[in-house]
């Protein structure tokens, strides 16, 4: 596809109102799974973070590393299983979890951030206090609540760390890890910590990147993705088995982040370059949104 130079001054145009829009906002990402496919893909999110930064949009990345956390538990020769979606963390594995988050992956992401000119910095959320967390209660027998182990819910974000670094010019990369009151460490699904965190901070917008297109009511029908539900609409959903697997965390983040002040969140397709920007700057958007 040849764009000519008209066509890319139109498409700076149309960015223009959103710009006006969303400049002194912020913009919770969560960046991660299977969105993190690519070297490519991954300058493609953080240039489109700087982007904002540049035009005067606040955003604040919260990262998962799911597939890196399997790939270092693999080489240690470590199994690993889920229940209920999340990752049974035991003592040890809870270690190599936080290595690889707050160590590995939220290093990498900081510094290709820094690479390409922006400013990141690197926090998990036991830096200042930012998450406090507890263990995640549910649905099971006592044993396997014993086995699940250091899997942690956000029982509290204190948001003054990210509001600092964020108003000096800084892009905050946050690692999914929350502290107990007795300074445990907790492994949280990084939807439930990028809801939360942008509940916390009455963020404007909640982007949640994944590796489909959005919300399919069949989904082998291409036809049938929804460019929009309505909050209330998500029990119903999940009940008759719509929304499903791990598409469940992020709708419930996005639920829980409207009710708790947050502008507008989507759901949208991370394997597309750009997909921030088409998201934010565009007339037509891209993926779900649930609303209101
Ligand atoms: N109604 C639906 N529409 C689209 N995807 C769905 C739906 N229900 C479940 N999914 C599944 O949710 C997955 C995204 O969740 P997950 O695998 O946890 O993503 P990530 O690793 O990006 O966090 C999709 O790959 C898809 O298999
Ligand atoms: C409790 C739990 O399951 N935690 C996740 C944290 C990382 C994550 O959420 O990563 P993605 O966004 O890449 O899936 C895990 O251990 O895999």
């Amino acid at each position: 596809m040849v764009v000519t130079a008209l066509e890319k001054a139109s498409i700076l145009v149309e960015a223009l109102p959103y710009i006006r829009k969303f400049s002194g906002q912020t913009v919770v990402i969560k960046y991660g799974g299977r969105a993190m496919v690519s070297e490519e893909l991954e300058q493609g999110v953080m240039a489109d973070c700087i982007l904002l930064k540049l035009v005067g949009i606040h955003p604040v990345i919260v990262h998962g590393g799911g597939k890196a956390i399997d790939a270092m538990l693999a080489r240690l020769g470590k199994e690993t299983r889920f229940v209920h979606g999340q990752r049974v963390t035991d003592e040890e594995t809870m270690e190599v979890v936080e290595m690889v988050l707050a160590g590995k992956v939220n290093k990498e992401i900081v510094t290709l951030i820094n690479q390409l000119g922006g400013k990141g910095i690197g926090i998990c959320g036991k830096d200042a206090g930012l998450i406090t967390a507890h263990q995640k209660v549910l649905p099971v027998s006592v044993k396997e609540r014993e086995d699940l182990g250091h899997v942690g819910e956000v029982e509290k974000v204190n948001p003054e760390i990210i509001q600092t670094v964020k108003d000096e010019g800084y892009i905050p990369v946050i690692a999914p890890i929350g502290v107990g009151r007795d300074g445990k460490s907790y492994n949280i699904n990084a939807d439930y910590v990028a809801g939360a965190v942008a509940a916390a901070l009455k963020a404007n917008k909640l982007v949640l990147l994944t590796d489909v297109e959005g919300i399919f009511v069949d989904r082998d029908d291409p036809k049938s993705l929804l460019s929009v539900i309505k909050a209330a609409e998500v029990p119903d959903l999940i009940s008759r088995g719509v929304i499903a697997g791990g598409m469940i965390p992020k709708v419930e983040c996005c639920v829980y982040a409207l009710k708790n002040g947050v502008g507008r969140t989507h759901i949208i397709d991370g394997r597309i370059l750009h997909s921030i920007l088409l998201e934010v700057f565009t007339d037509e958007g891209v993926g779900t949104m649930v609303d209101k």
